[in-house]
């Protein structure tokens, strides 16, 4: 049986597609958080350029939730770019970097350029304040997590702390809201600290 960090997989091909774009300032380490989720890895990564691709199969209870994650250029060059990814997105993970205020702040400038164009709940957002393996002072995202109603959590692609449960964490949302479309129970807890709930609207993620 296939294996996702662990996890046997259940046996059928994924029955639910969806996406995922990472956006956040440059060096914020969205690119080392894609590649310590899908490769296991962190090593040193150019600055991504446009957007980078990558797909990674997640078990959610019985439910194998193929993401295809969207890894998105920080630097401020890229910026008008990144607004086309985020289109038709079912998930936003809004990467700062827990010793730079201003990324921290960038992280809410993207969360309101979200708002501008979906719906509220349209999509899975999540803050994700990365680096705490860093000694430095630390900037503080679970409160305005809260008052917004986004996953949060924090990570260290270097560590590997946190990473694998943040991915899984949206997948459970994304499927949560999407059983409760269809009026099923919930699928399990992954440890996420879901802080507040987003009303419900639609996912695209799952047609079972
Ligand atoms: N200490 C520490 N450094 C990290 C961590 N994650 C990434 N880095 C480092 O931060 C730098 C930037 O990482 P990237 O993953 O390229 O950041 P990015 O957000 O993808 O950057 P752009 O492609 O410019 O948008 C690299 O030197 C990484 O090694 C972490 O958890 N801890």
């Amino acid at each position: 049986m296939a294996q996702a960090d662990g996890v046997p997989l259940p046996d059928a091909a994924p029955s639910c597609v969806s996406k995922l774009v990472l956006l956040g300032s440059g060096s914020v380490g969205k690119s080392s958080l894609v590649l310590r989720y899908v490769k296991g890895d962190f090593k040193s990564v150019l600055p991504t350029v446009g957007c980078a691709f990558f797909t990674k199969v997640v078990a959610v209870g019985n439910v194998a939730l193929k993401l295809e994650i969207w890894d998105t250029a920080g630097q401020e060059k890229y910026h008008s770019v990144c607004h086309l990814y985020f289109r038709g997105a079912q998930v936003a993970m809004l990467v700062y970097d827990v010793t730079r205020k201003e990324s921290f702040l960038r992280a809410q400038q993207w969360l309101e350029d979200l708002e501008k164009e979906l719906q509220p709940g349209e999509i899975v957002v999540a803050l994700v304040g990365n680096k705490t393996d860093l000694e430095e002072k630390r900037q503080e995202g679970k409160e305005f997590a809260e008052s917004r109603g986004l996953l949060f959590m924090e990570t260290s692609a270097r560590l590997n702390h946190q990473v694998s449960e943040i991915f899984s964490a949206v997948a459970q949302e994304l499927l949560q809201r999407d059983m409760a479309r269809l009026g099923s129970s919930p699928l399990g807890n992954s440890g996420a600290m879901r802080l507040n709930q987003a009303p419900t609207r639609r996912t695209k993620c799952c047609s079972h």
